[in-house]
């Protein structure tokens, strides 16, 4: 040490610069060949099995109906967690047990960290500009942690509270109103929730809620409804739109124009609507009017974020908001509206922590029961059922498993959520699973929000609207399915949105 600080400072480096480039070569040599070990390792490893498909197509015409987790789910009870099928050209590995779904998303994910999008996803995202279907690089670094910071973080959903205040306050006065006006008529809660939702979307995404808008290019003005339907409806349709070609890539030559005007279109209409909305709230900005929202924040701190960025971005917090956390609600509700007996722990509960008090956020913690209808309403009807796939770059290995690269990657959050090895008679809701066995406020009980680096950056938001929502329901009002309503379960769409909303009878509580 002495000796070293004798040299003079020209001399140690001298020195210490051909160790340390000798270092670093031998540590370049260690890392690659622990790469070779790996690869080779791998490539020992046996392919997961194969389900039996027929020549060219291979498995497409048993995955016909829209709900291919509920297949994917079948076949794991078969052929084991992990199983690989043909969709036409494409290798597609599905992932269906907690295990080898986690091995994906933390121990493998160096290996599976970029997106395989469809058509319809590449088009719609305008090809992975936002924070959930970007390759995992600096965009997506960057990005999320701008919606953590301005949205969907926890000092940031601190700052927007008062917006799921007005959101809850408005449910709460309509449902009132329903019983006023429409006595012995049933109410369909969607009706009501889906647009305080959207309106919290945009007044955290745009600062202001909107009643209309004029839309140049449109040449008129848009209503509320025709906002919600362009920006979040037709959208959510549009992700799960199928284009043969992304199953036959040697045929993408071929013109699909039925598909390409559909989705040609809604790219459009969300284009123009999206960029009418952010004009509006630029000439906010203009006049000195400032407000805590994510475009306020993205236009004064986000300056390298091109203006087709800054559209996607701010449409992604608007979709993302509005539809699994009403998904999830709607779900939670329709299931306390058909089970008398557990609506009623849930109203003990409130009433014994709130007592003649208005539950709000802070009481979350102290209800064990409704943290867990939250969490048995995520597990049995996964909002995500199927997370969207990922792409193994190099070969890999899973589940004990050779990966080749080029593999495509499906997660059945679906599967994981009804594994009978995890959960004794996962078709019952039966909160009282949870109950016990978490603490309260865990939020990954279930794989519903996924997990590693990509977990979601929404379930904070989601479990605070979500719990707050189905308390404050039942608190004030008992719920009863209409006749004919329990058979009501059929799903539609890229998340698990209930196909008929549900109609309940309620009854105001003393
Ligand atoms: C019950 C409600 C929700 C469920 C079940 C859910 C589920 C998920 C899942 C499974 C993923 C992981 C995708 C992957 O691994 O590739 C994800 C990602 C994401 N979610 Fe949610 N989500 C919910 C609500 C929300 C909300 C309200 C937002 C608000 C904007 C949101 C924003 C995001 C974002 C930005 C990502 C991407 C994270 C990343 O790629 O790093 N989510 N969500």
């Amino acid at each position: 040490m002495e000796a070293i600080q004798a040299l003079p400072m020209g001399t140690a480096v001298a020195v210490a610069g051909p160790a340390i480039a000798l270092g670093g070569l031998s540590l370049l040599f260690l890392k690659s060949f622990v790469y070779d070990q790996k690869k080779r390792s791998s490539s020992s490893l046996p392919l997961p099995p194969g389900i039996p498909g027929l020549p060219v197509i291979g498995n497409l015409l048993q995955l016909k109906e829209k709900k291919p987790y509920k297949t994917f789910t079948k076949w794991a009870e078969i052929y084991g967690p992990i199983y690989t099928i043909k969709t036409g050209a494409n290798t597609l590995v599905v992932l269906n047990s907690n295990d080898v779904a986690k091995e994906a998303m933390v121990t493998r994910f160096s290996s599976i960290s970029t997106r395989k999008l469809s058509k319809a996803l590449k088009i719609l995202t305008s090809d992975k500009s936002m924070v959930a279907m970007s390759d995992y690089d600096e965009f997506h670094k960057t990005v999320k942690r701008h919606i953590l910071t301005n949205v969907l973080g926890p000092n940031a959903q601190k700052r927007h509270r008062k917006h799921r205040d007005t959101l809850m306050q408005n449910t709460l006065n309509q449902l009132h109103a329903h019983l006023k006006n429409f006595p012995g008529e049933s109410v369909n809660l969607r009706m009501i929730f889906q647009p305080e939702l959207f309106g919290l979307a945009l007044k955290q995404a745009l600062g202001k809620d909107v009643e209309s808008i004029y839309v140049e290019e449109l040449g008129k003005i848009l209503s509320r409804a025709e906002v919600l339907k362009i920006l979040v409806v037709d959208p959510m349709e549009g992700a799960i739109e199928v284009d043969w070609r992304d199953f036959f890539p040697y045929l993408k030559w071929i013109p699909n124009k039925g598909f390409e005007r559909k989705l040609g279109q809604m790219y459009f209409y969300r284009q123009v609507v999206m960029k009418a909305l952010i004009e509006d709230q630029k000439k906010r900005i203009a006049s000195g009017e400032t407000i805590n929202c994510y475009l306020d924040y993205l236009l004064s701190d986000a300056k390298a974020i091109s203006e087709q960025e800054m559209i996607m971005l701010i449409w992604e917090a608007i979709i993302e908001t509005s539809d699994t956390t009403l998904v999830t609600t709607e779900w939670a509700m329709y299931e306390l509206a058909k089970d008398w007996k557990r609506q009623d722990c849930l109203y003990q509960e409130i009433q014994n922590v709130c007592g003649s008090g208005k539950i709000t956020e802070e009481n979350l913690c102290q209800l064990p029961y409704l943290s867990a209808v939250f969490h048995e309403t995520l597990r049995k009807y996964s909002p995500a059922p199927v997370i969207p796939l990922r792409y193994v770059h190099e070969d890999t290995e899973l589940g004990g498993y050779h990966i080749p690269a080029g593999s495509e990657i499906a997660i059945n959050i679906y599967g994981c959520n009804m594994d009978k090895k995890l959960w004794e008679n996962p078709d019952e809701w039966k909160p009282e699973r949870f109950l016990d066995k978490y603490d309260t406020m865990d939020l990954h009980k279930t794989m519903a929000f996924g997990g590693g680096r990509r977990v979601c950056a929404g379930s904070l938001q989601a479990m605070l609207i979500s719990c707050t929502a189905i308390g404050k329901l039942v608190q004030e009002f008992e719920w009863t399915l209409k006749a004919g309503e329990e058979e009501n379960v059929d799903t539609l769409g890229l998340t698990t949105t209930k196909l008929h909303p549900m109609l309940a009878n309620i009854k105001q509580r003393r």
